[in-house]
């Protein structure tokens, strides 16, 4: 059975709550744009292709229910609430383009028929259920493709590193660097793969490991502290880990350890991708200075479980993720439209300006 973490029908939308995952499978209902924003930010739904999918979604479904008098009226409405969707979450640029190009739409359109206009925005929005999923599977199979002809062999395939969970619940569905994974397995071509518990918040332990346990893929759990020792002790092929925003010179902002991770890989000399759809590229921010990094609340990592680990009065500092750079992307970023070199990522702004996809 495939996992399903996003149920949208035309006006209703539920999502699996993350929060009580691997111990809980519990849907909750969201109705309306403020729901969409409070399940972002409490991260009953996380991940930045999923955030912008079902802020989006959440919009659509209180878009469906309101009726207006002018166009006037359904842009500031759909300007609004899409503005406010995206300070629910800073580092993942998804929500921020989709936001943008929704707000084009509507100041583009030459239709002057209310109904049919926000018709449009809904449809547009329910399309990006498909897209997504269809991007995850093309990037994840040309990465599969790249890692066959670039990464060393681990007994009978290759023995892959996976950060954060970048899977069906932070996705769409199939998911980007765990997509990759799924990929290389229904070719026959997985050994292993191994997953970092993922501290602070345990997405590893708690989402990803979920995951692999329900497909049943041959994996392994790891500590954070442990991906040194891994490397020197273990053939690892290759390190594929997911992106909230790639900058125009290839520097990538994803979950926090990445970058211990890349500098670890740089220094075993095992590749290092990024899996990255199109909807994780910014097409602004020019390097990895500029991303503006979310810092997430200290009992996110003095608590675990609701159960207090860390000593009373100590202070902490929380950034909820890290920035990697270019250089150290050694085996390429995956994208739906091929993989690229991190430094040549730039190149891939320009197919998607031209519209073409190899
Ligand atoms: C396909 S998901 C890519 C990234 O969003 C993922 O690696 C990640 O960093 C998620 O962070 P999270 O804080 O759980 O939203």
């Amino acid at each position: 059975m495939t996992l399903e973490a996003i149920k949208y029908h035309a006006g209703s939308l539920q999502i699996l709550d993350q929060l009580l995952l691997p111990h809980k499978s519990h849907f909750v209902d969201i109705r309306c744009v403020e729901d969409g924003w409070k399940a972002i930010k409490t991260m009953q739904v996380r991940g930045a292709p999923a955030i912008a999918i079902v802020g989006c979604l959440s919009f659509a479904v209180e878009l469906k229910k309101k009726k207006f008098e002018t166009i006037q009226e359904l842009t500031e409405f759909s300007n609004k609430s899409l503005n406010y969707l995206v300070t629910a979450r800073p580092t993942a640029v998804n929500m921020s383009k989709s936001a943008k190009m929704l707000s084009a739409m509507l100041s583009s359109s030459k239709c002057d028929d209310v109904e049919e206009l926000k018709q449009g925005i809904i449809d547009h929005i329910e399309d990006m259920l498909d897209k997504d999923i269809q991007d995850n599977k093309d990037l994840s199979n040309y990465a599969a493709e790249h890692i066959q002809s670039t990464c060393n062999k681990s007994n009978d395939g290759y023995t892959i590193l996976t950060h954060c969970n970048t899977g069906f619940l932070a996705t769409a569905g199939y998911g980007t660097a765990l997509g990759v994974v799924r990929s290389l397995h229904k070719e026959g071509l997985l050994d292993h793969v191994y997953c970092t518990e993922t501290r602070p918040y345990n997405q590893g332990a708690r989402l990803t490991a979920y995951e692999l346990v329900h497909d049943e893929l041959p994996s392994t759990l790891i500590a954070d502290s442990m991906v040194a020792v891994l490397m020197k002790t273990r053939k690892i092929s290759a390190v594929v880990v997911g992106a909230d925003r790639v900058a125009v010179n290839g520097d990538v902002a994803n979950k926090i350890g990445t970058y211990q991770i890349a500098v670890l890989a740089k220094h075993h000399n095992v590749p290092f991708y990024v899996a990255a759809p199109v909807t994780c590229h910014d097409d602004i921010i020019q390097d990895g200075n500029d991303i503006t990094i979310e810092e997430r609340p200290a009992d996110e990592l003095t608590m675990v479980s609701g159960v207090r680990v860390a000593a009373k009065g100590i202070n902490c500092w929380n950034p909820a993720f890290d920035v990697t750079p270019a250089k150290l992307i050694t085996g390429g970023i995956a994208t739906e439209l091929g993989v690229f070199a991190a430094d040549e990522v730039k190149q891939l702004k320009n197919q998607v300006k031209n519209g073409s996809k190899s």
